[in-house]
């Protein structure tokens, strides 16, 4: 696998909501299998971001580049065919559904995979995130916890080669976040899967990151190691505070 070869370029986006700049020439890379943290203060303009690369929302101005391809403002159902998948913030199952019949959906509709296919695709990416037990198991009946894994194990289904996290974690006990970064490890060293990650949990990000991007009301303040950006002036101020003396 070739790692260094970037599959995602954002260039220069503008996003503007009438007279709201939200994004603001944004500049980013993420490379084939690499793990990457996207923090910020509330109303930064993360999940946003997140909407443009899905073409939920056609950039005011800049490119979005993926695996080569100009994909900006593509429609949305065909950036999921390309090889991007998302979770939400706000989780989106399908609630009448079982666990398995849910990440069915993301084989069939992303991967284009047919009924056996996508059955062996839905049971690889339910063992991946530990849910394997459950998968008959209607998803109104399932935790947050467990929802927000199945999520991942939707978009890991549609067999893409980015998948973007909104916030995984909120909302999960301590047992759980832990389960959740164990989950996203895997999801990268066995799927090869490169993931962008916004949290809130700034600790897990550091720790787990190759790389972390910080936004700050709409514009890009710092994309570095974690160690480099816990230790930026310029993020410490905006977002982190002070170390603890
Ligand atoms: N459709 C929209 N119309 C107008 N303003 C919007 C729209 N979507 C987002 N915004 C504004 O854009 C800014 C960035 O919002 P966004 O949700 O991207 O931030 P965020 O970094 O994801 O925040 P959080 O950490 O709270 O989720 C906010 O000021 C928000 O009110």
């Amino acid at each position: 696998m070739q790692q260094s070869e970037t599959i995602l370029s954002l260039e220069s986006i503008q996003m503007r909501f009438g007279g709201l700049v939200v994004l603001d020439g944004i500049d980013l890379a993420v490379a084939r299998a690499e793990l990457v943290g996207l923090i910020g203060p509330n109303g930064a303009g993360k999940s946003t971001l997140f909407n443009v690369m899905t073409a939920i929302y056609a950039p005011t101005r800049g490119k979005v580049r993926f695996l080569g391809r100009d994909v900006t403002g593509v429609a949305p159902h065909k950036i999921c065919r390309l090889g991007i998948a998302r979770t939400f913030q706000l989780v989106r199952t399908f609630l009448t559904m079982t666990a398995r019949e849910n990440v069915m959906v993301g084989a069939v509709y992303g991967a284009g995979s047919r009924a056996g296919n996508a059955a062996q695709a839905a049971d690889e990416a339910l063992d991946l995130v530990g849910l394997s037990a459950r998968r008959d198991m209607p998803t109104r009946h399932m935790t947050l916890s467990d929802r927000r894994l199945l999520e991942i194990a939707r978009g890991v289904a549609s067999q893409p080669a980015l998948l973007l996290l909104d916030e995984p974690m909120a909302g999960l006990n301590p047992t759980e976040i832990r389960q959740m970064v164990d989950v996203i490890r895997r999801t990268r060293q066995e799927r090869g899967i490169a993931i962008l990650w916004v949290e809130h949990k700034v600790d897990a990000i550091m720790k787990v990151c190759d790389r972390v991007v910080v936004l700050d009301h709409g514009v890009k303040i710092a994309d570095a190691t974690p160690a480099e950006v816990v230790a930026n002036r310029k993020v410490i101020e905006a977002y982190l505070g002070e170390p603890a003396a």
